[in-house]
């Protein structure tokens, strides 16, 4: 697991090593990434251009003293200091003893930007509140000419909840000190951060309300049968979707369902003859199920299903027009469930849900606050779909989905969401473990699918670039959920993470 803290738990677990070299650490892993960052970009350190942007406080300082270290190994380093009367003294004197140019905000030009080979972003660190202030915001273009590192998290991230509220730096990487935090794994912050290397410093905080899952997690939950399973004990989901109208949205969240790790599907939708040409594996008959899921393309069929699902004392995934439905009834309509419910909405479902208090731009621009506002008031665990997924418990606790893509948003791609979540509740896993596993996986397929299915390890996988990748259909992401099983499985044993380097 990731995990992430907020800056409240940073501070209380930097106050208990009082004394300890934290910023030193802080500043030696930072400066042996720049260093890396150089000899991959010009061959060497030595001669290349570095560009220090300096706030007022101990990120200044981290930025400054990381300035010095590369000065000492040669390359040529200005700051521009952006309060030159309140900037880290230590930091400020190490730079100048190293002969590196020191410069105040108005004497630096985009040229500057232009002509660095790096650019360290040390403006603002977890200090920093609402946003980049406005002699700040200018940097947040200007930076963009060059490859910006930011030091501890991008100037502009709300740390605590990864909203942008306005102006902030979008970095090629970010280097963080101790631990995660939050505004580092969820958008629109975790845009702007980049791939996160984490500097471990000594910091013990305790264990984080907000984690991201790994491969090494994902393995340790998927069932699997073992010598005495049969069909009904792993589980059987019953798929409440499709419509006349939308039959395609039952073909899709059966397939998602069928990869699900469940013993059987059954299909209790109209389309069912097209159902069961496509997917001849499914039960077409009434019976016992393990977990409902219902709703996608479910159009007018919507207020039976969901009577049905609800009605029943296993848990049930509502996902699209079940949530459509379910906002129109509130709250109330989940009040008397003895077992778990898990909602899939997006984010216009979301503000739905939310009774309208708010627009679809507004969840998304603040994931994990939507996230836990509908938790609390639906009584359900609430799987926020989008770029950096985001699950939230009604207790607040959240798993946050590391292995999206952008090619997943495509038609029919929450169908099949849907169906892989609810067969995984059907196979055991509580809701708070099946949605962040089945976001992990349907992720990793898309990863997988629009790279082609590239074998496991071929450096596609978790890189920057998308070089190579292709767009895909629902499908497609259907069927390479065995190749992210596989992949997620093949991690035990001592291959982690092969092919995503997604990290511990
Ligand atoms: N807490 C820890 O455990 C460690 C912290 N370290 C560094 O210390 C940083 C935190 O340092 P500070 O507490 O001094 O805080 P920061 O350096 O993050 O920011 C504080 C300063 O920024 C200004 N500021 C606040 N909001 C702003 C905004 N929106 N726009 C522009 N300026 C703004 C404030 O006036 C204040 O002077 C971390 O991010 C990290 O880089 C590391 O050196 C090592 C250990
Ligand atoms: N920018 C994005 N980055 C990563 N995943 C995304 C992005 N946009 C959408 N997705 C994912 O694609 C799927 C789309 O689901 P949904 O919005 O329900 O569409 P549909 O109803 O057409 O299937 C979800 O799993 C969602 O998390
Ligand atoms: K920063």
């Amino acid at each position: 697991m990731r995990h992430a803290h907020t800056v409240e738990e940073v501070r209380a677990a930097e106050a208990a090593l009082a004394g300890q070299p934290l910023m030193d650490r802080a500043v030696a892993g930072l400066a042996a990434t720049c260093a890396r960052l150089l000899r991959e970009r010009r061959g060497r350190v030595y001669g290349s251009r570095v560009l220090v942007l300096a706030g007022s406080g101990d990120n200044g300082g981290d930025a400054l003293f990381a300035g010095a270290a590369l000065a000492r190994r040669g390359a040529a380093v200005s700051a521009v200091l952006l309060s030159p009367e309140r900037a880290h003294p230590g930091g400020l004197a190490a730079l100048r003893a190293t002969g590196g140019q020191v410069t105040v905000d108005q004497n630096v030009g985009l040229a500057d930007f232009s002509r660095a080979d790096l650019i360290l972003d040390g403006i603002v660190g977890i200090g920093g509140r609402g946003g980049l202030r406005p002699a700040a915001a200018p940097y947040a273009s200007a930076a963009r000419r060059g490859l910006l590192v930011a030091v501890d998290l991008p100037s502009g991230v709300d740390a605590d909840t990864g909203e942008v509220p306005g102006a902030a730096l979008r970095a090629d990487l970010t280097v963080t000190f101790g631990t995660y935090k939050p505004g580092l794994l969820i958008d629109p912050g975790a845009g702007h951060a980049g791939p996160v290397q984490l500097v471990p410093i000594g910091l013990r905080p305790p264990t984080a309300a907000v984690q991201a899952p790994q491969h090494a997690d994902l393995a340790a939950l998927l069932p699997r049968p073992d010598r005495e399973s049969d069909k009904y004990r792993r589980g059987v989901v019953g798929v409440l979707a499709g419509s006349e109208r939308y039959p395609g949205a039952a073909l899709l969240a059966v397939a998602g369902a069928l990869h699900g790790g469940a013993g059987a599907v059954r299909y209790l939708g109209r389309p069912a003859e097209e159902v069961v040409r496509r997917h001849p594996e499914v039960l077409l008959t009434s019976g016992r199920v393990q977990s409902w899921v219902v709703g996608p393309g479910s159009g007018e069929d919507t207020p039976d299903a969901l009577e049905i699902a609800l009605a029943a004392e296993v848990p049930v995934l509502v996902d699209a027009d079940g949530l459509t439905e379910l906002a129109r009834r509130g709250p109330g309509a989940l009040a008397g469930r003895t077992a778990p419910t898990l909602l899939t909405p997006h984010a216009g479902e979301a503000a739905r849900l939310l009774g309208g208090e708010v627009t679809a731009d507004q969840v998304a621009a603040a994931r994990l606050r939507y996230a836990r506002e509908l938790a609390a008031r639906y009584g359900a665990v609430v799987l926020l779909k989008g770029s950096s997924t985001v699950v939230a418990r009604p207790d607040g606790a959240v798993r946050v989905n590391p292995t999206g893509t952008g090619w997943l948003a495509t038609a029919g791609s929450g169908d099949v969401l849907a169906g892989l979540a609810g067969a995984l509740l059907a196979a055991g896993l509580p809701p708070f473990d099946a949605a962040p596993a089945a976001a992990y996986l349907h992720g990793l397929a898309g990863r997988l699918a629009a790279a082609g299915n590239r074998a496991p390890g071929s450096g596609v996988i978790g890189t920057v670039s998308d070089r190579g990748e292709a767009p895909i259909t629902a499908q497609e992401v259907a069927a390479a959920l065995p190749a992210a099983w596989r992949d997620v499985t093949a991690s035990q044993g001592g291959h982690q993470q092969a092919s995503t380097g997604l990290g511990d």
